[in-house]
């Protein structure tokens, strides 16, 4: 019960020395890597404002960029400064992983080199993943033993299933990578196809990887129309459509971005990574959300790579959604995707070992 003063129960003023409302959390400390770039420029306020962790959690921004940046990241600390937000309580710019991951209770993992015209995403791999190498060491050594880690930096389940090896002491199942960019894609396209607001569609899922393998997976979906929920199959009416056009537009719709911007999604994967923590920490309820995973072999995935699956979260939790039926047509989707998640590992490996 609220009192007068706004605080949620009657201060002893003799004892207690009040710094904040007693209604707000001690503050959190999340790091976003690539703090000077494209996505974070976006993501960053987002955490800040309160989208990601809630209105009532504050937050301890760890704003992480190699050397040379450190002059632009200056001004994006100047500017979460004008943005006078109050769940901002502070901000740490560095180019020391150890210092960025000191402590913190969730991690955004951004900072990597964007695929240019033409490139697939893999072909980042050689450049990126010893990024994800020297992280995960060094979150092993300073970060809290629950952060949540979050890998937006492309190839993004493989540079998240590195790091997850090179963090030994962090349980598995606090690395994920995001695919949730390209579930807010596939629920877009379906409810623009129906013609329905996009928060009327529920349960599309992306299976493996973030790339052009990827299965963007409509068969369990379901659209509120009129009131009454109904399998979007059955609202589409047209198999082909969801086997062939609706898969291959999410499949290559990053490339699509990078065509006509010349530089690759931010706005749309900042917005995807801020979904993607908040589901993760304040659940998701019977909805599913895709996610990037330490694969257990469910649903006859390759072990020990990181794939996405349909997932829902409760108590920070995340847990695969069991039971759905694999038609012949997913599981040579499945399979292609998972196929080439097992090549990019053995490929990362390599690439660690120097
Ligand atoms: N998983 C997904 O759905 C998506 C992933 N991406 C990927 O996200 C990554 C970042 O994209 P943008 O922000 O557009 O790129 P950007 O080039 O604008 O920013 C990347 C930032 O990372 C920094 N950086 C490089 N190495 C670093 C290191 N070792 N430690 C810390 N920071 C480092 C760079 O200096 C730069 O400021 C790219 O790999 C891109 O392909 C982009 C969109 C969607
Ligand atoms: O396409 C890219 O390189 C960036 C990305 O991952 C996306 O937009 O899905």
């Amino acid at each position: 019960m609220a009192c007068c003063c706004g605080y949620s129960e009657p201060i002893d003023t003799e004892r207690v020395v009040v710094v904040a409302p007693l209604t707000m959390a001690a503050p959190i400390k999340v790091v976003v890597t690539g703090a000077a770039g494209q996505i974070a420029y976006s993501l960053l306020y987002q955490i800040a404002s309160g989208a990601v962790f809630g209105p009532e959690q504050p937050v301890y921004l760890h704003l992480l960029d190699i050397a040379p940046m450190m002059g632009v990241l200056e001004g994006v600390v100047m500017e979460l400064a004008d943005c006078a937000l109050p769940l901002l309580t502070g901000v740490l710019p560095t180019a020391n992983p150890e210092e960025a991951f000191k402590d913190v209770a969730a991690a955004f993992l951004v900072g990597a080199m964007p695929r240019r015209e033409g490139m697939e995403r893999k072909d980042l791999l050689s450049a990126n993943v010893r990024i994800f190498k020297e992280q995960g060491q060094a979150l092993d050594k300073v970060a809290r033993k629950d952060v949540k880690v979050l890998v937006v930096g492309n190839p993004a389940n493989t540079n998240a299933l590195i790091c997850s090896k090179y963090a030994p002491s962090i349980p598995k199942e606090n690395f994920t990578a995001m695919t949730r960019l390209d579930q807010n894609r596939a629920q877009s396209q379906l409810a623009a196809k129906i013609g329905v607001p996009v928060q009327d569609v529920k349960n599309v899922i992306i299976w493996g990887n973030h790339s052009s393998t990827q299965f963007p997976d409509a068969s369990n979906a379901l659209v509120k129309i009129n009131g009454a929920e109904k399998p979007v199959p059955a609202a589409i009416n047209d198999d082909e459509y969801l086997k062939t056009t609706f898969v291959s537009t999410v499949q290559k719709r990053g490339a699509a971005v990078i065509a006509a911007r010349k530089m690759s999604s931010a706005l749309s994967a900042a917005k995807a990574a801020s979904d993607h923590m908040r589901d993760w920490f304040l659940g998701t309820g019977d909805r599913w959300v895709s996610m990037g995973v330490v694969s257990d072999g469910s649903y006859g995935t390759p072990r020990d790579v990181v794939f996405s699956f349909p997932v829902t979260v409760s108590n920070g939790k995340w847990k695969i959604v069991e039971g759905l039926t694999i038609s012949d047509f997913a599981r040579q989707m499945l399979d292609n995707t998972g196929k080439e998640l097992a090549e990019e590992k053995q490929d990362a490996l390599d690439v660690c070992k120097d």
